[in-house]
């Protein structure tokens, strides 16, 4: 196999986006319009009827000498479906029949594993499909209709009978946000069902969630094939970092606050701790104008714990992230991390990496009144003298 010729690599295109948003519908449109490519289609999910995979056959129009149509159901998200993932791809790959390899994704699926998929060697299984295979473009599809009402929806997918198995926590705003901040096109489908203000708004917030990928607007999953399929888009790096969060992050030194196609984000970094009790109670008010946030929280009575936090819709996640390098006696970070334990940006001689750092992305942000009010939960100048221990937490004891 290493002595494959470059024509004989097979591109891959991977259509990822919630239940319903209409990837099986793009995926029969590409294939009637396939220009006699021959394509191989994967379709999974995990009813125990493939129901994706009967609509391809009745609508996809595939031919049975040159095409083929692999079901794939039925199994842990994680694991199963990803080692029979592999599996499929190389054996359509070693056949050498087809030109390209077109994916649906599970709606419940989040598009990052399926691309990792192909980018390293699967050692238990010795696949390494980038001998084989090249990831040309991963595609999110939204649900222009309903996007507003599952991104702003309290709900888990448990909750709506969608988890894929036992133990599967995901709220759907979190699933939606992790499928639009990895990708490199962005399909927004159902236009037909939704006003021409409508899908400008939504246009601007997903370019605030998504600014790296290419937005298209579709009806009844009309998208011309040229622009899915050997786009030569893919590049991994550069869809792991694409999440407006992270390039507010990484640009924070350059341009502070930014204002890009009507939506606007800004990093807030402060170096004192906040009180849990009155950082719980700005939480509760949510300004309705942020679309998301992420980052890391320092909190006044965890003060060896970092604190992550993602918020998206109405949903607001904190969970403990790891110890401050600040927290380590010299002799433990000298086990973790040799004599060069890495020292973050923010270091200083009092509090070491200890530091607020929250990005947030909105619609029409009052930057002043967030900073503002946010300043008013970090300890005040008294406060830092006293014991922060005794301060109210009303956070559960595991963060
Ligand atoms: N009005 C309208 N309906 C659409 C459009 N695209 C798809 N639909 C309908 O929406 C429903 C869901 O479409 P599918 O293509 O099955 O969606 P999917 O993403 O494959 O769904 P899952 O496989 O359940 O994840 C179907 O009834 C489609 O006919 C569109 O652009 N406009």
């Amino acid at each position: 196999m290493d002595n494959k010729k470059v024509d004989d690599i097979i591109p891959v295109t991977v259509l990822s986006g919630y239940l319903g948003a209409g990837k099986t519908t793009i995926l029969n449109h590409v294939l009637n319009n396939r220009d006699g490519l021959r394509v191989a289609v994967i379709v999974y999910d995990l009813s125990e009827v493939n129901i994706d995979a009967e609509l391809v056959r009745e609508g996809g129009g595939l031919s049975r000498t040159e095409e083929k149509l692999v079901e794939m159901s039925n199994g842990c998200i994680c694991c199963t479906l990803r080692d029979d993932l592999l599996q499929e791809v190389e054996k359509l790959a070693k056949e050498g029949r087809f030109d390209y390899i077109l994916i649906e994704s599970t709606g419940i699926g989040e598009p990052l594993p399926v691309a990792q998929t192909f980018t390293y060697v699967d050692e238990d299984q010795n696949i390494d499909l980038s001998k084989l295979t090249r990831l040309d473009c991963m595609v999110t599809v939204v649900d222009a209709y309903h996007f507003w009402q599952d991104f702003n929806s309290p709900e888990s997918l448990q909750q709506r009978n969608q988890e894929a198995g036992e133990g599967d926590t995901r709220h759907v705003v979190h699933l939606l946000t992790d499928q639009v901040e990895f990708c490199d096109v962005l399909i927004i489908n159902k236009c037909d069902m939704v006003r021409e203000e409508e899908l400008e708004k939504l246009e601007t917030a997903l370019r605030g969630l998504q600014p790296r990928a290419r937005i298209i607007r579709a009806s009844h999953g009309n998208v011309d094939p040229k622009r899915i399929l050997n786009t030569g888009l893919f590049d991994f790096d550069a869809a792991s970092q694409s999440a407006g969060w992270i390039r507010e992050l990484q640009k924070e030194h350059h341009t502070p606050e930014t204002e890009e196609y009507g939506i606007s984000s800004f990093v807030y970094t402060r170096k004192v701790p906040f009180h849990p009790e009155r950082l719980l109670k700005w939480m509760a008010k949510w300004p309705k104008a942020v679309v998301r946030s992420k980052g890391i929280l320092w909190l006044a009575t965890r003060n060896n714990t970092a604190i992550s936090f993602s918020q998206a819709g109405v949903s607001r996640q904190l969970a403990p992230a790891g110890l401050w390098v600040a927290s380590l006696s010299e002799e433990e970070r000298r086990a973790y991390f040799g004599t060069d334990y890495p020292k973050s940006p923010d270091w200083d001689d009092k509090w070491g990496d200890r530091v607020t750092k929250l990005v947030f992305i909105g619609m029409d942000l009052n930057k002043e009144a967030i900073i503002g009010s946010l300043d008013g939960a970090l300890l005040t100048d008294e406060e830092m003298l006293g014991s922060w221990r005794e301060l109210a937490d009303p956070l559960p004891a595991f963060y």
